[in-house]
């Protein structure tokens, strides 16, 4: 399966400036045959998302935002995922949605590791580990920027059978060592693919890294630099899969009842 992931310049002006973003990025991961695309965190309302953006861009699963996000895979034929502040009654949820080429919702998952203060303050952390989906006969999973940082949320997708795991990140300066070497390890330790897009620019007083990267599980990583808009596109072949789960057997090895909770 090909994928693209979106690398985009953070100081998102609003909901329409996101969307024209996040269209443009499916118009242009289309062309480039990509049957899913994954845009950063909050790719829906900006990150970090500012007070006055708030209102315009948060909403429910069946709001006006991710009404527009189906109607831009409907119109491009592509799977999304996408990121927005999800409202559920009086909680805010820092929350990503996997949108099928027809527009219909595969999958919600909300941030269980908030990020800081700011983060902490303004959203309610999730509570579901793994969230799965099937698409085009692999299994895809969701985390977000600061849960792929520990290695047993992405190890217990490794154990769900997790094929692919898409994350959407808000990674700043100085935390590049995150992209470039945590993610490709944690992809090789628990046998998966991660698929990581992030912004890049100055926006809010931080300074996002980019190295939006997809990590292979036999050690392999395509990354893009950390200045500039791009669209990062890779292949994910079950084959390697394959091959790297035979050839390393770390899932299959693990003594669970020898580790501490
Ligand atoms: N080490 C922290 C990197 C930033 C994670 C986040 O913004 O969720």
């Amino acid at each position: 399966m090909r994928i693209a992931c979106q690398q985009a310049a953070c100081g998102t002006t609003g909901l329409a400036h996101s969307l024209g973003q996040l269209r443009r990025a499916a118009r242009r991961a289309a062309e480039a045959g990509a049957e899913l695309l994954v845009t950063p965190e909050i790719s829906v309302g900006g990150y970090p998302l500012l007070t006055a953006n708030l209102a315009e861009a948060s909403g429910p699963v069946d709001g006006p935002q991710c009404v527009e996000v189906s109607a831009i895979a409907r119109e491009f034929s592509i799977a999304l995922v996408h990121g927005w502040p999800e409202t559920d009654g009086d909680r805010l949820y820092n929350s990503t949605r996997l949108v099928s080429p027809q527009g219909d919702t595969l999958a919600i998952y909300r941030k269980a590791h908030l990020y800081g203060r700011g983060e902490r303050a303004m959203f309610t952390p999730g509570g579901q580990g793994v969230v799965q989906a099937s698409y085009k006969g692999l299994t895809l999973g969701l985390l977000i920027c600061y849960d792929v940082e520990f290695p047993e949320a992405v190890r217990a997708h490794g154990v769900a059978g997790t094929d692919v795991l898409l994350v959407p990140t808000g990674l700043m300066r100085p935390w590049d060592f995150v992209a470039r070497t945590l993610v490709p390890a944690r992809a090789f330790e628990s046998q998966l693919y991660i698929a990581y897009a992030n912004w890049t620019g100055s926006h809010g007083g931080i300074g996002f890294c980019g190295h939006t990267t997809v990590a292979a599980p036999d050690g392999t990583a395509s990354v893009l630099a950390e200045e500039g808009e791009g669209l990062l596109i890779a292949d994910v072949d079950p084959a390697v899969l394959r091959r790297a789960r035979a050839a390393t057997t770390y899932l299959r090895d693990r003594r669970p009842e020898l580790y501490s909770s």
